[in-house]
C-alpha cells in the first residue's frame, strides 16, 4: 500500500488483530498511518508499505450500523475524494451515511465478508471447520449421542434404560434395579445425555449423608461432571458472603439482597437430611428451580394416607420445582405399597392418581401379562384378546394398530396404562445373571447370662444395647471373641462387618483395634462425612489399609465394597430389604469372587429366629429376595410370636413363609415383575445402542480429528504409551479454543478399556469436554470460515477460480423447543466455478484437500480485492444450488416432530378419559409446542457457513 491509498476518515480493519474492530484513519504522516479503533479504545500506527490492513467497503444489500445505533441497508456507494458515502435505507427513507459515522464494532459474519475484510485463514482451519460440522451432524443424529463419553462398561440393561429415558423430554422415572446393578450409573448416563444435548442445564442430586462423597466421585470420574456440594457450612458461608454484598447493595441502591446459594451453581449435590432439616435452605433449593432432580435411596420417602414424612414433603416440593425427576431405590416397596404408589405419583400424577385403583390394577397384572406374551409371540391378535384390548384401550386401539409396529405399540400402551410401564424400570439379578454365588455360614453361639431378659422381640436382635457396661458385653458376648478369631483366620482378606447400631460398631472397632490388634475402621452416622470417607478409603487401601470395616446400618446403603468378599452380619435386621441392602455392598457389579456371609447368632434368642426365618423361610442369604417385605406382611403375627419365643410358631412361620415366598415369586414372575422386566431391558435395542457407541469409538476418528485441531490450535502431542498421549500447550497455543488443558499438560487415552483400567488418564471420547469445547469453539467462532488456497490442474488455465461452499441449516427458535433434535446441522458442501457449474461430485472435499496448498498471506492479501466480484458471483451461484436441498430437510423434520409429539398428546388424551385430574391445558401445552416447532421449521434457512476460494496456478 502507498501513503496515497489512505485518507483521513476512511475505515479499515486489521487482519492481524480482528478483535480491534473497525478502525478509522486519524493521521497520515510520512510513511506512517495511524488508526483509531473506537471499539477497543486503542490507537495503532503502521508503516504504510506493509500495514496488515484491509479497506472496508460495504456492498449493495449489506447492512451497516452507525455509532449512534442506526441500522441501514446499502442501496448505493459513492466515492467522494477518497471517502465513501453510502446511500442507505433505514426501512422508510434512503439517507446518506458517511463511512466516518460507521460503528466501530464490526462483525463479518458472512464468510465472503470475512474474506473481503482480510479475515481469512489457512487451508487447515477450513478443513477443521468442515470436519467439525460433519462430525457434529453425524454425532447429533447418532443413537449413541450423549452416551459415548461415560467411563463405564457397556452393560445392556443400563444402556437400554439410559437410551429409553434420556431422550424423553423432562424424564420422570423410578430406577429400581435390584441392589448393586448400577442405578447410579444409569442416572449418570441419563443426566450426561441431558446435559450434553442441552435438554438440561441445572441438576440437583439429593442423597443420604453417607453417599455424598461417593456420588461426587462417581459423577466426576465416570462422567466428567463436576458437582458442588452444598451442605450447611457451605450454605452458611455463601449466605454470609452475600450478606456483606447485600448490605453494600442495600446501602447504595436501597435494594434487599435476594441471592440464593443454590443459584450460584448449575450442578449441586446435597444431603436429604440437610434439606429436610433446614427450612431456609429447602426453600432456596425449591426457588432455584431445576431441570433434573435425582433422589437416591428414595425408599426413605415414606408416605401413607394418614402420615406424610418430612422427607417425602421435601422431595415433593422439589419435584414440583423440577422438570425431570429420577428416583433411585433398589427396594421400592420397603416402606409398603402406599409409599411406593406415592413415589410413582411424584413422577406421573396424571397416571397415578388413585391408590385404590392402583391396588386393583396390581391384582390384574397376570391377565395383562398373558395378553402381552401372546402379542409378543403371535403375529395376529386372537379374537378374545381383541375384545380385551378394545375394553382396555378403547378408541386408542385403531390408532395403535395403524402404527408401523402395532404389536409393540399396543404392548407399550398396555404397559403404560395398565402397569408402571413408562415410569418404573427394574432389572433383576436373575435376569441379568453373571453374579457370584453367595454362601451363608451360620455360627450358633451360646447366649451369655448378661443378656437374660433381653433376648426376645425386636430388642432381642441387638441385646448388647441393653447392657450399659460396654466392657462387660464385649467380654461376655461370644460373638465378639468369635469375630476376633474369624478375622485373624481370614487375615489378610478384607472383611465388612455390619451391625444395626453405631454404638455397637464403635465398641467393636475399639475392641478389635486396641485389644485384638486387628487393623480396623469404623463407619457410622456419628462420624463426619470426611471421617467416613477417610474410613472407607483406609479400608479400600489394598496395601496399608484396614482389614475390617465395622459399619452401622448406614454402611449398608449404596456404598461400594465389592473389592471385599467376606461379610459378617454381627446381627440381623428386622426388615428383609435391609438384609439385601447389606449383602448388596459386596454383591454388586465388579464383584469377581463368591461371597461368604458369616452369621453368628445367639442360640434360643430372637437372633436365631431371625436367622431361621431368613434362611429357611425366605432363602434370603443365598439369593436376593425381592418379595421379603410382602411375605413379612402376610406372616406378621407368626413372626412376632416367634420373636417372642413361641417355638411352635417358628415352624409355622418358616413353612408359611417358604410357601408364600414361592407363591409370590411365581405370581410376580407371571405378572407384575415380568411386565416390568419386559420393559426394563430389551436386548435387541440395547445391543444396537452398544454397537452404535462402539462404532463411534472404534473409528479412531476422534483422535484423528483432535490431532488436526491440536495442530491448528497449537497443542503439542507427545506419545505416552499405547493409545495414550500427553497433551501440552505449545508455542502457538490458542487458549481461547481449548478448554481444560492445564499448563503442565494432561495425559489422555483414546481407548475405553484403558480408561477403565487407568482412572488417572482422561478418557478422550467424542463427548469429553475438551473435544466438545473445541467443536463448539470452532463452529461459534470465525475460525476457518473463509480461506484462500491455490492448486495446479493441467486442465484448467491459471487464474481460474473455484469456490468450495459450506451451508448449514439455521432455524432460530426458542431453546425450549430443542429443534436441533429434528433439524440437524446437515452440512451441505458445494464446489462451483464462476459460470455456476456444480463441480461438487467431480472434486470431492478430500481430493481437493490433497491438491490445495496455502498462499502466502501477503500475496493473498493482494489477490482478494481483484477477485471480489467473481467471488460474489460464485456465492450467488452456490446459494441457488443449495436452495433445493432445504425443503426435504424441513419435511423430514416435520415428520419427526409429529412422531415425537403425536403419541404424547394421544397418551394424555387416553389418560384423561380415565383421570379427570389431567387438565385440558396440559394437553394444550403439547399441542402448542407442536405448532411452534412446526412453524419454526417452516422458517428454517440454509446459511453459508464457510468458503474456500481456490485460485489455480
Ligand atoms: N457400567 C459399569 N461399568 C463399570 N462399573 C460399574 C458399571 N455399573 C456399575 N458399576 C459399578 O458397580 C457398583 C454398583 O453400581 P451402583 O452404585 O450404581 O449400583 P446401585 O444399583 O446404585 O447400588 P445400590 O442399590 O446399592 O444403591 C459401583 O461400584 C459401580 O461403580
Amino acid at each position: 500500500m502507498k501513503t496515497s491509498d489512505f485518507v483521513i476518515g476512511q475505515r479499515w480493519v486489521s487482519h492481524s488483530d480482528t478483535a480491534l474492530g473497525l478502525g478509522i484513519v486519524t493521521d497520515i504522516s510520512g510513511r506512517r498511518v495511524t488508526l483509531g479503533f473506537p471499539a477497543a479504545d486503542e490507537e495503532r500506527t503502521y508503516a504504510t508499505d506493509n500495514a496488515p490492513l484491509s479497506r472496508i467497503i460495504y456492498q449493495l444489500g449489506e447492512t451497516i450500523e452507525t455509532f449512534d445505533g442506526g441500522s441501514y441497508i446499502v442501496r448505493a456507494v459513492k466515492d467522494m475524494a477518497g471517502l465513501l458515502v453510502y446511500h442507505a435505507d433505514d426501512g422508510e427513507n434512503v439517507q446518506t451515511v458517511s463511512e466516518v459515522k460507521l460503528s466501530g464494532t464490526v462483525n463479518f459474519s458472512a464468510p465472503h465478508q470475512r474474506l473481503f475484510a482480510g479475515q481469512f485463514d489457512r487451508n487447515g482451519a477450513f478443513r477443521l471447520r468442515f470436519a467439525t460440522l460433519n462430525h457434529l451432524d453425524r454425532l447429533r443424529a447418532s443413537p449413541a449421542e450423549g452416551l459415548i463419553g461415560a467411563r463405564t462398561q457397556h452393560l445392556p440393561h443400563q444402556l437400554y434404560i439410559a437410551g429409553e429415558v434420556a431422550r424423553r423430554f423432562a424424564p420422570r422415572v423410578l430406577l429400581a434395579d435390584e441392589v448393586g446393578l448400577g442405578k447410579t450409573i444409569e442416572a449418570g448416563l441419563i443426566m450426561h445425555y441431558q446435559l450434553h444435548t442441552g435438554r438440561a442445564r441445572r441438576a440437583l442430586i439429593v442423597v443420604p449423608d453417607s453417599l455424598i462423597h461417593q456420588w461426587l466421585v462417581e459423577m466426576l470420574r465416570r462422567f466428567n461432571l463436576r458437582f458442588s456440594i452444598v451442605d450447611q457450612s457451605r450454605y452458611d458461608a455463601i449466605k454470609e458472603q452475600q450478606s456483606d454484598v447485600d448490605a453494600l447493595m442495600s446501602h447504595i441502591f436501597g435494594e434487599e439482597g435476594r441471592e440464593n446459594p443454590f443459584e450460584s451453581e448449575q450442578l449441586v449435590l446435597c444431603s436429604q437430611s440437610f434439606l429436610t432439616a433446614t427450612a431456609q435452605a429447602r426453600n432456596d433449593a425449591i426457588a432455584a428451580g431445576w431441570d433434573l432432580l435425582i433422589v437416591d435411596e428414595a425408599h426413605h420417602l415414606a408416605w401413607s394416607e394418614s402420615h406424610v414424612s418430612a422427607e417425602y414433603q421435601t422431595i415433593e416440593s422439589l419435584a414440583a420445582a423440577s422438570q425431570g425427576l429420577l428416583l433411585l431405590t433398589a427396594t421400592p416397596e420397603q416402606m409398603g405399597l402406599a409409599s411406593h404408589f406415592a413415589r410413582l405419583r411424584l413422577l406421573d400424577p396424571a397416571r397415578f392418581h388413585d391408590l385404590q385403583a392402583f391396588r386393583e390394577q396390581e391384582s390384574q397384572y397376570e391377565v395383562v401379562n398373558a395378553v402381552v406374551r401372546r402379542l409378543q409371540s403371535e403375529h395376529t391378535i386372537a379374537s378374545g384378546d381383541q375384545q380385551i384390548l378394545e375394553q382396555w384401550l378403547g378408541s386408542q386401539l385403531p390408532q395403535l394398530l395403524a402404527e408401523s409396529d402395532p404389536h409393540q405399540a399396543i404392548i407399550d400402551a398396555l404397559l403404560d396404562r395398565h402397569g408402571t410401564g413408562r415410569v418404573l424400570f427394574r432389572n433383576t439379578r436373575a435376569a441379568i445373571q453373571g453374579f457370584p454365588a453367595r454362601f451363608p455360614h451360620p455360627v450358633s453361639l451360646p447366649c451369655p447370662e448378661i443378656y437374660s431378659g433381653f433376648t426376645r422381640g425386636i430388642d432381642g436382635l441387638t441385646p448388647e444395647r441393653n447392657e450399659p457396661d460396654e466392657e462387660q458385653w464385649l467380654a461376655e458376648d461370644p460373638r465378639v471373641a468369635w469375630l476376633q478369631k474369624t478375622l485373624a483366620g481370614l487375615r489378610p482378606k478384607k472383611v465388612v462387618v455390619i451391625c444395626a447400631h453405631a454404638s455397637t460398631a464403635m465398641a467393636l472397632e475399639r475392641y478389635l483395634q486396641l485389644r485384638a490388634g486387628i487393623r480396623s475402621a469404623a463407619f457410622h452416622e456419628h462420624l463426619s462425612l470426611i471421617e467416613r470417607d477417610r474410613a472407607a478409603a483406609y479400608f479400600a487401601d489394598s496395601e496399608q489399609g484396614a482389614q475390617a470395616l465395622i459399619c452401622s446400618e448406614i454402611g449398608s446403603e449404596g456404598r461400594n465394597f465389592q473389592f471385599a468378599h467376606h461379610l459378617v452380619l454381627f446381627d440381623l435386621p428386622a426388615n428383609p430389604d435391609l438384609l439385601e441392602q447389606r449383602i448388596g455392598r459386596l454383591d454388586r457389579i465388579g464383584q469377581t469372587n463368591a461371597i461368604d456371609i458369616y452369621i453368628p447368632y445367639l442360640e434360643g434368642t430372637s437372633q436365631e429366629v431371625q436367622y431361621q426365618w431368613f434362611q429357611r423361610g425366605l432363602n434370603a442369604f443365598a439369593e436376593s429376595c425381592s418379595v421379603g417385605v410382602a411375605v413379612q406382611e402376610s406372616v406378621a403375627d407368626a413372626w412376632q410370636q416367634s420373636l417372642a419365643g413361641d417355638a411352635a410358631a417358628l415352624e409355622t412361620l418358616v413353612k408359611a413363609s417358604a410357601a408364600e415366598t414361592a407363591r409370590l415369586k411365581t405370581l410376580l414372575q407371571n405378572g407384575r415383575d415380568a411386565l416390568i422386566e419386559l420393559n426394563s431391558c430389551r436386548n435387541e435395542p440395547a445391543q444396537r445402542l452398544i454397537d452404535a457407541i462402539e462404532a463411534e469409538e472404534s473409528a479412531a476418528a476422534v483422535r484423528d480429528y483432535m490431532m488436526e485441531a491440536f495442530d491448528i490450535l497449537g497443542v503439542d502431542v507427545e506419545d505416552h504409551s499405547e493409545h495414550s498421549d500427553v497433551l501440552r500447550p505449545g508455542e502457538q497455543y490458542q487458549a481461547g479454543h481449548v478448554a481444560g488443558l492445564p499448563e503442565d499438560g494432561i495425559t489422555v487415552t483414546w481407548e475405553r478399556d484403558r480408561a477403565l483400567e487407568r482412572e488417572d488418564l482422561a478418557f478422550m471420547s467424542w463427548e469429553h469436554p475438551m473435544v466438545t469445547g473445541i467443536m463448539e469453539s470452532v463452529t461459534s467462532s470465525g475460525l476457518g470460515k473463509a480461506a484462500l488456497a491455490t492448486m495446479s490442474v493441467k486442465a484448467l488455465p491459471a487464474g481460474t477460480l473455484l469456490m468450495e461452499a459450506l451451508f448449514t441449516v439455521h432455524c432460530p427458535a426458542p431453546e425450549a423447543l430443542q429443534l436441533t433434535r429434528y433439524l440437524p446441522v446437515s452440512p451441505l458442501r458445494l464446489l462451483v466455478d464462476v459460470t455456476g457449474k456444480d463441480l461438487s461430485k467431480a472434486l470431492p472435499h478430500d481430493r481437493l484437500n490433497d491438491m490445495c496448498s496455502n498462499i502466502r498471506r501477503r500475496t493473498a492479501q493482494a489477490i482478494v480485492p481483484q477477485i471480489r466480484a467473481q467471488v460474489e458471483i460464485m456465492v450467488d451461484h452456490s446459494q441457488c444450488l443449495a436452495e433445493p436441498h432445504l425443503q426435504p430437510l424441513q419435511q423430514k423434520a416435520l415428520a419427526q416432530v409429529d412422531a415425537m409429539f403425536g403419541p404424547e398428546i394421544r397418551r394424555l388424551e387416553a389418560l384423561q378419559a380415565v383421570n379427570p385430574a389431567i387438565r385440558d391445558e396440559e394437553i394444550e401445552y403439547f399441542r402448542t409446542q407442536l405448532a411452534a416447532a412446526r412453524e419454526a421449521i417452516g422458517h428454517a434457512t440454509l446459511a453459508l457457513e464457510g468458503i474456500r476460494v481456490i485460485v489455480t496456478a
